[in-house]
């Protein structure tokens, strides 16, 4: 059962409720236009009134009251392929409204993404055909008049407006969902920055255009002593400043600059077409930026942070290593802050 299920386990049969009445009644009218060309008898006619006109509502009722009501809508939808199997001898085999009749249903039943619904409507269908055969009669005339013809246009186009007016829809929920999906893959919730993944897609795409002539850098942040800021004052306070952390981070750095959390407590930086002077002197302002933070609820917390900074290095003879090589000078140099004592900046 999904979310929509449990918040209001009636939410199918209200979805397809309007669609049966009006499809059913547009259905009614072009086997009207049959009957009333073959003369049939009342009992057809009563039929007819009963399957398309008074089913609709029955439908939703039987739903409404039962304790599963998508259990019910299923075998709603196969008792609405039952009744327009049953219409098709009634209407002696005309050919174009028993043909509509019979795709429309199925095409109903795919509609509604219930699993293999539609296959389990088709021996239904023929079995009402065959009820209403032997209790109805039925005869053989499949030529189709210009006023059945007529009759039948409603159907056809309404229903064919409504699936590409519902599939439209779907494909935009789906659309949409995908692209959450998206942004759940690339952003990391803590801190709103890029996820490590999708932080490396960038820096690949920085090596593979980079030129001689320009110099780009990458930044590797580490907090100090964070599993202290834990232990001492709660994963809340860590939390807290690795959120603050990132917003420092979003100031200091320029629009074009790419910034990353790499997982636990280390963030990465891409600085495009920056020198080692100009990374430097970044860097510098950021390690000073995180020196300032105070967090109002964790005032005992001063973090402070240490960087490694590298240039990006010349190709590699094997390039699938070349961001590899890069993190590894950037993760060098952190490593040599840490060994300095930290709160430093090396590259
Ligand atoms: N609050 C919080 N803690 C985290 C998160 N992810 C990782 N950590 C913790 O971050 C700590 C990382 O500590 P380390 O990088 O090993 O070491 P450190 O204490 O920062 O020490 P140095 O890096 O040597 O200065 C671990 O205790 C992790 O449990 C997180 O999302 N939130």
């Amino acid at each position: 059962m999904n979310r929509r299920e449990a918040r209001n386990p009636l939410w199918v049969s209200r979805l397809i409720y309007p669609y049966r009445v009006v499809g059913m009644a547009l259905g009614g009218l072009s086997v009207s236009a049959v009957l009333y060309e073959l003369h049939a008898p009342w009992f057809a006619w009563a039929f007819m009134v009963a399957g398309c006109l008074l089913w609709p509502h029955l439908a939703y009722w039987r739903s409404s009251r039962s304790a599963d009501p998508t259990r019910a809508e299923k075998h709603n939808l196969l008792i609405d392929s039952a009744i327009a199997g049953a219409m098709v001898p009634m209407m002696h085999f005309n050919v174009l409204p028993s043909t509509l009749l019979i795709t429309l249903t199925t095409v109903d039943k795919l509609s509604t993404g219930f699993r293999r619904l539609w296959l389990h409507s088709l021996p239904v269908l023929v079995l009402g055909g065959v009820a209403s055969a032997v209790l109805l009669g039925t005869g053989f005339r499949p030529l189709t008049s210009m006023p059945v013809l007529l009759a039948c246009l409603p159907m056809l186009l309404i229903h064919m407006i409504a699936v590409s007016v519902g599939r439209y829809q779907l494909i935009r929920k789906v659309t949409k969902q995908n692209r959450e999906l998206d942004r759940i893959r690339r952003i990391d919730t803590l801190t709103g920055l890029s996820r490590r993944g999708p932080w490396e897609e960038q820096a690949q795409q920085l090596l593979a255009n980079s030129r001689p002539d320009r110099q780009d850098c990458i930044l590797l942040i580490d907090v100090d002593r964070f599993k202290q800021i834990n232990d001492q004052h709660g994963h809340g306070a860590g939390d807290a400043t690795l959120r603050e952390l990132a917003e420092r981070m979003r100031r200091v750095m320029r629009p074009h600059d790419h910034v990353g959390r790499r997982g636990g407590d280390e963030f990465a930086v891409l600085l495009p077409e920056t020198t080692q002077v100009e990374a430097l002197a970044i860097a510098e302002r950021l390690r000073r930026e995180v020196e300032q933070i105070r967090l109002a609820d964790y005032p005992g917390v001063i973090p402070t942070v240490s960087i490694g900074l590298a240039v990006a290095p010349a190709q590699p003879t094997q390039p699938d290593t070349w961001l590899d090589i890069w993190l590894e000078h950037a993760d060098n140099a952190l490593y040599r802050a840490k060994d300095r004592g930290r709160n430093v900046v090396m590259a």
